[in-house]
């Protein structure tokens, strides 16, 4: 584009004398839309300029008539069609105006059916006509804006571009005769004054004096270039966006609108496929320095985009992601060009010959090897220009080949604070490795302002999206899923929703429950579902039939760096799931025992894909709900402490039992207070059996290395032989049958001066048993409250006296505070790779109509 004439004036140094703004087509679909369009330039500048598009949709229906009538079909349904709609625009905005508006929009409605009948009749002009049909949407269109305007305020004034804009065919479209247009521009205001006036995008008339058009785009560049030649102080571009993205927000739901960009910053978005705004756009601006906002027409509440000399100094280093799709590699490989000058320009010069345009160019230093990449529809072309151009090479094996890789995609991270920035390509790429994402091929120039990687098409989503999160969200961003919304899961959604936005403010913590399940429904939902409603969302029309797949696939997403599934069921199917979910690189925690206390094979899986750099396993809660039990273990093992033995009370709802019964309250009565008190487990049996205890004395032995099983622990069941294989709820309709066992029990203690306590015992030789005992009163073990648990570990260092841990051992509060602490030591241990500012500035996309 050739260049503007005028130095960039300082523009913070006086008020607003011109301030031009462009509404888009999906601004004006109806007379609706062209009275809110006007009812939003309330700026007090003192010339207000409107550069309007065609009403929406017009532009495409001008074009299918040109095509129609060149093909020879009938265009005159669709004239009509156009026209009427244009009427019917008119009538409601000019309704008591008398008949200008209709007359002058007739006239020209005539004049586009003669021009479709020289078209169709293969008049000499027909392609000049048909070049320059498609601009008639504007005519109409700023018609109907000045007809909106003029109800607000008297004096608007319209200018047909033909009439002033000069522009001839450049290399990279249409460029501007400036001096040309500023001339005539200056005519005009003498012969017309220099009131507001409302501007025809799109069109322009060429050297010869013929109308055209500016090409795809076109408006936007009207709009700056008539903000150029007005010599504006701010230009504002209406559109259907809040502003510009930080990312396609069709694909990426985390994507943020920013709040402002350099010129530079927004040109490279532009070239990389951000839509929002055409590259032709901004260069006219630039040349001036004139501001440049993109704002929502229906939210003009939202600041928008700002987009000046200078980026956001908010030190991010990124301002944008934008992905370019249906690419190729094309790859010239050979020995023969190492050190030799020339081969670069023979490449370029052939894709040049090819008409090839070049997006991405990247050059090991040893020069074995040169890649660049194309458009997929040039690809071919591009190949066989570049083996013809070294055919001569090939043939004396100088190069091996050309090689075309088809199935690309360009991912490209821009920002003006990139430039001196350490770590920026580290965080980008390790953003694509996490996402399990290749890098084909990379180029940044040393303008530092763009890091492009080349990455398969197929993984294009997942890479932008791990791009994405790498440099906006923080580093401790998880997606989480909650099984199980029972006594334990329903506990751990409050305790969620309450801490959540401490933590988020303080420690940067991003924990997004994304996914809850229970046995029979699951809702997903890809932004995050506030805790405390969720379970109603179990029931409600978004649920849906229960897929543990699906549901951990959904966890897993692509656009948050983490994953976490925390399992509060007691379900071994679900834990038959976390090898798979770890290797995954999901992150489990959970406090059903399942898992750790199962299958000796499963235990090892899991153990090993948590170890093998997958997802990390917590388990806690296992053990003593929410008390350090399974913490103190490991670090008496980690600092090289050697374990003895194990033994006190291990289950909370046993140690409430027997704190409380005396003799005087049926054993059944307590043992259903337990449960409504949220202490047993679903089935109280696995409680009565010992079952539970057992269980958690497998998973400590385990922990502390020793190779134990649930059938090697020696287990004393309280449970009657009678009420052991029947159901649940026959046991709990026959609970009474265990009140006499269990009294006679008590009073045999009771009078031998003992209390009944339940034991779990882990010998310094490997034998483990659990069991009622019944102590006597001045024991440890007797003097504990409530579901206190009482783990006493004998280790070389604490030999004679062993470290005790103690305190309430069962309930859904102080199990899911273990659960949500092993969550939380998950979240903080994901640090940030490279320590640089996240981009927390700008509105969520969330906010986007
Ligand atoms: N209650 C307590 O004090 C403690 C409990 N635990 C453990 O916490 C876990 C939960 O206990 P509670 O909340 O008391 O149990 P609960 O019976 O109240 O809740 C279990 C939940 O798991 C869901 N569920 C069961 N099977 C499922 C499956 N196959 N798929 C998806 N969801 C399934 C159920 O729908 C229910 O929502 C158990 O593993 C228990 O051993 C651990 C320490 C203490
Ligand atoms: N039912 C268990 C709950 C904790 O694991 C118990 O009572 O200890």
């Amino acid at each position: 584009m050739p260049s503007a004439d005028a130095a960039p004036p300082d523009r913070n140094k006086r008020a607003v004398q011109c301030h031009v703004h462009k509404f888009g087509g999906s601004s004006l679909a109806d007379a609706g839309l062209y009275r809110l369009a006007a009812g939003l330039l309330d700026d007090q500048a003192s010339t207000r300029v409107v550069v309007v598009s065609a009403m929406q949709g017009v532009t495409d229906a001008l074009i299918a008539l040109v095509g129609s009538a060149r093909a020879g079909q009938d265009w005159a349904p669709a004239w009509e069609a156009l026209r009427q709609r244009h009427r019917a625009a008119a009538d409601a905005l000019d309704g008591d105006g008398g008949r200008a508006l209709q007359s002058a929009l007739d006239e020209e409605f005539e004049s586009v059916r003669s021009e479709l009948a020289a078209i169709f009749g293969d008049h000499s002009d027909a392609e000049a006509l048909a070049a320059a049909l498609p601009g008639w949407g504007e005519v109409w269109s700023s018609r109907l804006m000045h007809a909106a305007l003029a109800a607000t305020a008297p004096g608007w004034l319209r200018l047909d571009a033909r009439d002033v804009l000069v522009v001839h065919p450049g290399e990279m479209g249409m460029a501007v005769d400036w001096s040309a247009s500023r001339t005539r521009l200056a005519e005009w205001r003498a012969q017309h004054g220099s009131g507001h006036v409302v501007v025809t995008g799109f069109v322009a008339r060429d050297a010869q004096g013929r109308a055209t058009t500016l090409g795809r785009n076109g408006s936007d560049y009207s709009a700056a270039i008539f903000a150029n030649l007005f010599d504006a102080d701010a230009l504002t571009i209406w559109t259907d966006v809040d502003g510009v993205l930080s990312a396609d927000p069709r694909l990426v739901p985390e994507a943020v609108c920013l709040p402002s960009m350099s010129y530079a910053e927004a040109c490279e978005l532009a070239y990389f496929g951000a839509k929002v705004l055409h590259p032709q756009t901004l260069a006219p601006v630039q040349q001036r320095g004139i501001p440049l906002w993109i704002r929502n027409t229906r939210r003009p509440h939202l600041p928008g985009t700002l987009i000046s000399l200078k980026s956001d100094p908010d030190g991010a280093p990124v301002k944008g992601l934008s992905l370019v799709r249906d690419m190729a590699i094309i790859e010239l490989v050979g020995n023969g060009m190492v050190g030799v000058p020339g081969a670069a320009e023979r490449l370029f010069g052939a894709l040049r010959g090819a008409g090839v345009s070049v997006t991405m160019i990247s050059q090991g230093s040893s020069e074995h090897s040169i890649c660049c990449v194309v458009r997929a529809d040039q690809a071919q072309r591009a190949r066989d220009a570049v083996a013809v151009a070294f055919a001569d090479a090939i043939a004396d094996s100088q190069a091996q080949g050309v090689t075309l890789t088809d199935g690309i995609a360009v991912l490209a991270a821009v920002g003006d604070g990139m430039v001196g920035t350490p770590g920026v390509a580290a965080r980008l790429l390790g953003g694509l490795a996490q996402a399990r994402v290749n890098a084909r091929a990379i180029a940044q120039g040393a303008g530092e302002r763009n890091i492009s990687v080349a990455i398969g098409d197929k993984d294009a989503t997942r890479a932008l999206r791990a791009a994405h999160a790498a440099f906006w969200l923080s580093p401790q961003s998880l997606s989480v899923g909650v099984i199980g919304p029972g006594q334990v899961g329903r506990a751990l959604l409050l305790q969620l929703s309450a801490a959540l936005p401490q933590l988020r403010k303080r420690s940067g913590l991003d924990l997004r429950l994304r996914a809850l399940a229970n046995s029979r429904t699951m809702h997903l939902d890809e932004r995050g579902i506030e805790p405390a409603d969720a379970i109603a969302r179990l029931d409600g029309g978004a649920a849906e039939p229960v897929d543990l797949e699906r549901f951990a696939s959904h966890v897993r997403g692509e656009h948050l760096p983490h994953a976490l599934i925390v399992d509060c069921s007691a379900s071994p199917a679900v834990a038959a799931l976390y090898p798979r979910w770890l290797a995954a690189g999901i992150h489990v925690v959970t406090p059903n025992k399942h898992a750790g206390s199962g299958d000796w094979t499963r235990y090892s899986a899991i153990q090993d894909a948590s170890r093998s750099g997958g997802g990390r396993f917590r388990y806690e809660a296992t053990v003593g709900a929410g008390l350090p039990v399974m913490l103190t273990l490991r670090n008496l093992l980690d600092t090289g402490d050697e374990l003895f033995g194990i033994d006190g009370m291990l289950s909370g709802t046993l140690a409430w039992l027997f704190n409380r019964f005396d003799g005087s309250v049926a054993f059944s009565q307590l043992v259903r207070e337990a449960q409504a008190l949220g202490y047993t487990e679903p089935d109280p049996r696995d409680d009565l059996s010992g079952l539970d205890v057992a269980r958690k004395l497998v998973i400590l032995a385990r922990e502390a290395g020793r190779v134990l099983s649930l059938e090697d622990v020696e287990v004393e069941n309280l449970v009657p032989q009678a009420l052991r294989a029947v159901s649940r709820d026959e046991f709990l309709a026959r609970l009474e049958e265990m009140d006499a066992p269990m009294l006679a029990r008590y009073r045999e203690a009771d009078a031998q001066r003992r209390a009944l306590r339940h034991l779990a015992r882990l010998d310094r030789d490997g034998r483990a048993s659990v069991g009622v005992v019944a102590l006597p009163r001045e024991h440890a073990c007797c003097h504990t409250r409530l579901t206190d648990n009482l783990v006493q570990f004998s280790t070389r260092r604490y030999a004679d006296n062993p470290l005790v841990v103690q305190g309430p051992g069962a309930g859904p509060d102080v199990t899911a505070a273990g659960v949500f602490g092993d969550v939380l030591a998950i979240a903080q241990s994901l640090g940030s790779p490279c320590g640089m500012p996240l981009l927390h500035a700008g509105v969520p996309a969330e906010a986007h109509a």
